[in-house]
């Protein structure tokens, strides 16, 4: 595919005092397998929220495939699937139902809703829920109708905020492999994580984001560096490397009770 799929440039978020995002320049490559990785509380949720118009920024622009996601929001979100945190889905619907409402919603005609969804739904082993509630999902199964919604009308480019959390390896499994197959067609996959083996093994381009700025971006091998694991350089990037977790909890364990 080639060219670029999100440009982000001076994005800030304040939440109060709190600065959430404090001016973010980035430029994500389209057709590649992107993660975004950083601590609890570095931005990352607060920066995708605003990259896929869930949030609006205080300041900055965000482009997705060529379109300004504030000042061009139905162009961009009939280009993007988005599986959010805190997955909030129609409780009241069958896992099936759920993909029939969205494909409408997307504009999708009703045979074709049908056949992608028995397609989803067989590849992400839910075929044999797809008519209990939703509200009655497992966490494994909300993020893989989530991610079925989201891909539905086969999107440029899909954003998933932690999407492995809270997923048993067999899920996570099945959510790998439809993730592989689609970015191996040229599309573009933005997720957030901490868990840095699951970047290391997924992702080929890497934007490690602490306290709300970029530490470091680019290719995976690049941002690796000489370090042993990306575990390592990400320790090293946001500082926390070599810090003593158990330094002021001299009473924890043994002796006195
Ligand atoms: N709605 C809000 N109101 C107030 N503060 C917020 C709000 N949303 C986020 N924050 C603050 O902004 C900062 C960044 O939060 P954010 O959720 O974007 O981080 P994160 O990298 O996604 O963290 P985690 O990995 O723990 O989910 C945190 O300090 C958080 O407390």
């Amino acid at each position: 595919m080639g060219g670029v799929a999100v440009r982000v440039e001076g994005l800030w978020k304040r939440f109060g005092e709190q600065v959430a995002v404090a001016g973010i320049d980035l430029e994500l490559p389209a057709g590649r397998f992107i993660g975004l990785v950083g601590p609890n509380g570095a931005g990352k949720t607060t920066t995708l929220s605003m990259v896929t118009g869930l949030l609006r920024p205080d300041r900055g622009t965000v482009e997705v495939v060529g379109h300004d996601v504030w000042r061009d929001p139905a162009q961009v979100k009939a280009r993007i699937g988005v599986l959010p945190e805190g997955l909030r889905l129609f409780e009241r619907l069958s896992g099936r139902e759920l993909l029939g409402y969205t494909g409408r919603l997307r504009g999708l005609p009703g045979a074709e809703v049908d056949k992608r969804a028995t397609q989803l739904l067989d590849v992400l082993d839910l075929a044999g829920a797809q008519h209990k509630l939703v509200v009655d999902y497992s966490t494994g199964m909300r993020k893989k109708i989530g991610l079925a919604a989201a891909l539905l009308h086969n999107p440029e480019v899909l954003f998933l905020d932690e999407p492995f959390e809270g997923v048993d390896p067999v899920s996570a499994q099945t959510i790998r492999g439809v993730l592989e197959r689609y970015t191996a067609s040229g599309a573009t996959v933005v997720f957030s994580s901490h868990v840095m083996e699951l970047v290391e093994s997924l992702c080929d381009w890497v934007a490690v984001l602490a306290a709300g700025r970029i530490r470091a971006h680019g290719p995976l091998a690049e941002v690796r560096g000489d370090a042993p694991s990306l575990q390592r350089a990400f320790l090293e990037l946001v500082g926390a490397h070599g810090r003593d977790a158990g330094h002021d909890l001299d009473w924890l364990g043994g002796g006195d009770r």
